[in-house]
């Protein structure tokens, strides 16, 4: 009966926590998927969302169906991080938003609603980009192309050659960007690029299609999230993924939004109504108990201003790590420039690493990174980090 369906060949970033898991290598330490660990090597409970728990715990209440497009709070929250309080585009009421199950949700309507809306665009995603967009993507039969973006040679960005891709794609072809902390190479735009890109995305009436997963985790909220409201002051047609599995440490809570940003609000009603919709039939609404937690969190001034220097404390340790990995290195490998490393912004960075050196770290020595060299800066702490840094040194001299 099902002997024609496909053994899955499991996924690049989740299938690596199971061969760690089962690693009975004392030293192992897990720098593939992307989650932040703190000190300790411990996943983080903020102090907001502690808070945030216990009003949600005493008194307890029921668990009723939420709105398909979620709690008004947690809509609110998205809107207000993304696009800034009080935004003229949020007065003028020209952003849809639904609460999504986690970033991933979002990509997957916004993928839909492009795929039934918009049936003759291509999306294209940056070479590199994070696995799960393509496979998204496709899954919802929009067809995916890729523009140039990363230089291994240099651990650059290619601007030019991207530029000049994208200047030729199709009117109405979605190009899929990351904000800030690009994944896997860390490697961000700056402004004036930006503004250069998104200008040229505007002539060219391409939708730009912003996931951003690691907003304060790159320079500040605001910083991180510029091209998003650059693309807006352009009057670009802008859909923005986001996720708070990150920056809220809910990673199992599943907490997202999408949100598009219309010409005016009678299309913004009529772009909601269809994401409702898509949401109906993948999976009718999102889960109450994050949603909960975004809306405490988020919508109490001394909660969000508590979780925004929790935030910025997982940013800084971040930051931390990379300058001792650095300068680690460069003791032990004097031959070789590792600049790469403090350039590169947010959890990850793309160490060019070759797939014989991989297999060394994890082998040899139990350090896990992606088959793809992005290694998870976020797993590492004053603890690992020399072992993780001389491991690198070793495998290095292959
Ligand atoms: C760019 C990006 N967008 C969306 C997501 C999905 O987030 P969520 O809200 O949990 O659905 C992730 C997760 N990335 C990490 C985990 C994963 O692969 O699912 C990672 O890259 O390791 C991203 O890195």
């Amino acid at each position: 009966m099902f002997e024609r369906v496909d053994y899955y060949a499991g996924d690049p970033i989740l299938g690596l926590v199971d061969k760690f898991v089962a690693d009975s290598n004392p030293n192992k330490v897990n720098l593939g998927i992307g989650i932040y660990y703190d000190e300790d090597s411990k996943l983080p409970v903020l102090e907001c969302v502690k808070t945030a728990e216990q009003r949600i715990a005493d008194p307890i209440s029921p668990r009723p169906y939420l709105p398909m497009a979620g709690l008004p709070g947690h809509r609110l929250a998205c809107q207000n991080l993304l696009f800034g309080q009080d935004a003229a585009v949020l007065q003028e009421k020209r952003v849809a938003t639904i609460a999504t199950l986690g970033g991933s949700g979002a990509l997957k309507v916004g993928a839909e609603f492009i795929h039934e809306w918009f049936p003759a665009s291509k999306c294209y995603v940056s070479d590199p980009t994070w696995s799960n967009h393509i496979a998204i993507f496709e899954g919802s039969d929009v067809e995916v192309g890729t523009y140039p973006y990363y230089d291994t040679a240099t651990s650059s960005i290619k601007f030019d050659e991207m530029l000049a891709f994208i200047a030729k794609l199709n009117k109405h072809d979605v190009v899929l960007l990351h904000p800030c902390c690009h994944n896997p190479t860390g490697m961000d735009l700056t402004h004036a690029q930006w503004d250069e890109l998104l200008d040229i995305m505007k002539q060219h009436e391409l939708i730009a299609f912003m996931d951003i997963a690691y907003q304060g985790f790159g320079q500040d909220m605001d910083h991180d999230a510029y091209a998003i409201r650059k693309a807006v002051a352009l009057g670009l047609p802008v859909f923005v993924s986001n996720s708070f599995s990150k920056n809220l440490s809910l990673y199992g809570e599943r907490v997202g939004g999408l949100s598009v940003v219309c010409p005016t609000a009678e299309e913004a009603e009529r772009v909601f109504g269809q994401l409702n919709y898509a949401v109906r039939r993948i999976y009718t609404s999102p889960p109450s108990h994050g949603g909960r937690v975004v809306d405490i969190v988020m919508n109490d001034e001394a909660l969000h201003q508590q979780w925004v220097g929790e935030v910025y404390g997982m940013r800084d340790r971040i930051k931390a790590m990379r300058l001792k990995l650095k300068s680690v290195l460069e003791a032990n490998v004097p031959v070789r420039n590792f600049d790469y490393i403090t350039k590169q912004n947010g959890m990850f960075s793309f160490t060019g690493l070759t797939p014989k050196q991989i297999e060394r770290l994890q082998t040899e020595f139990g350090v896990y990174i992606v088959s793809n060299s992005r290694m998870c800066m976020a797993g590492l702490n004053v603890n690992n980090v020399d072992y993780v840094a001389n491991a690198m040194a070793e495998v290095l001299k292959d």
